[in-house]
């Protein structure tokens, strides 16, 4: 049996370069329901943060802790960039490609990888090269390729920044089915419409530290922390 990897908890979590702290310290525990979008302004730590919560980057000082060794949760989360590397092979190979490399027979795993292709409506472009698809597309298929193995978390750090609104509503379509067939959601957005269509809860950082995490509903009505006011309301955030 699969174990669940969930709540990860960070504790004091911090990450710095060169001297300078890029996100933390912070303390946060994941429950293992939701879809979390992450707000703030440029530069201010979010992408940070998923890297430390993902495992691409280590914290510096403080603790990330899934439920399990970090080794048995790494195949049950996924990450999908804003710009998805993409194999150089048909848009099969690159879904079909996470279930072969843990051991599944090519066959097997072509067949549900042109399932999946279907699901996120790149049926007709199964055998094309994924060089060759558009932005939109290209982002359909990197959404593929991390549900296949049905990850019990999905980070995504701005899936839709430069895509246009059909290719949005799309996308949002795909994350919010995975949700719907428990997949955790966590999620960077500077569009605040997608936040407000798409969060159950909300995390505002600004300077590296976590100014709000509140759910959805109150975030947007009545921000406590001044910063995230202002920055819903479109101020500069300095
Ligand atoms: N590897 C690194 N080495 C040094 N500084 C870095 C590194 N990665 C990010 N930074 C800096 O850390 C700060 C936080 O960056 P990060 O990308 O986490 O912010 P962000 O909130 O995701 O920004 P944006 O919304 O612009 O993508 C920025 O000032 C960035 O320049």
């Amino acid at each position: 049996m699969v174990e669940q990897i969930l709540p990860l908890r960070l504790a004091g979590a911090k990450l710095t370069r060169r001297g300078r702290t890029l996100v933390g310290p912070i303390d946060l525990t994941l429950g293992p329901q939701g879809f979390t979008i992450v707000m703030g302004p440029n530069g201010a730590g979010k992408t940070s943060l998923l890297r430390m919560m993902h495992g691409l980057e280590r914290p510096s000082s403080g603790r990330v802790e899934w439920a399990v060794p970090e080794v048995q949760a790494r195949p049950s989360q996924a990450y999908v960039f804003q710009h998805p590397t993409l194999m150089r092979r048909t848009a099969l190979d690159n879904v079909a490609y996470p279930l072969t490399v843990h051991g599944m027979p090519r066959k097997e795993a072509r067949a549900r990888a042109a399932e999946a292709l279907k699901s996120v409506g790149l049926g007709d472009s199964a055998l094309k090269m994924a060089y060759y698809l558009s932005g939109g597309e290209r982002q359909k298929l990197a959404l593929a390729r991390a549900l296949i193995r049905k990850p019990e978390i999905l980070f995504l750090d701005e899936p839709c920044a430069s895509l246009d609104g059909r290719a949005i509503r799309d996308i949002e379509h795909i994350l919010l089915t995975a949700h719907a067939a428990g997949t955790r959601i966590m999620m960077i957005t500077h569009d605040h419409g997608q936040a407000r269509r798409l969060a159950e809860d909300v995390l505002f950082i600004h300077h590296g530290q976590l100014h709000a995490a509140d759910q959805a509903d109150a975030f947007f009505s009545d921000p406590q922390s001044p910063e995230a006011h202002a920055f819903l309301k479109g101020d500069i955030l300095i």
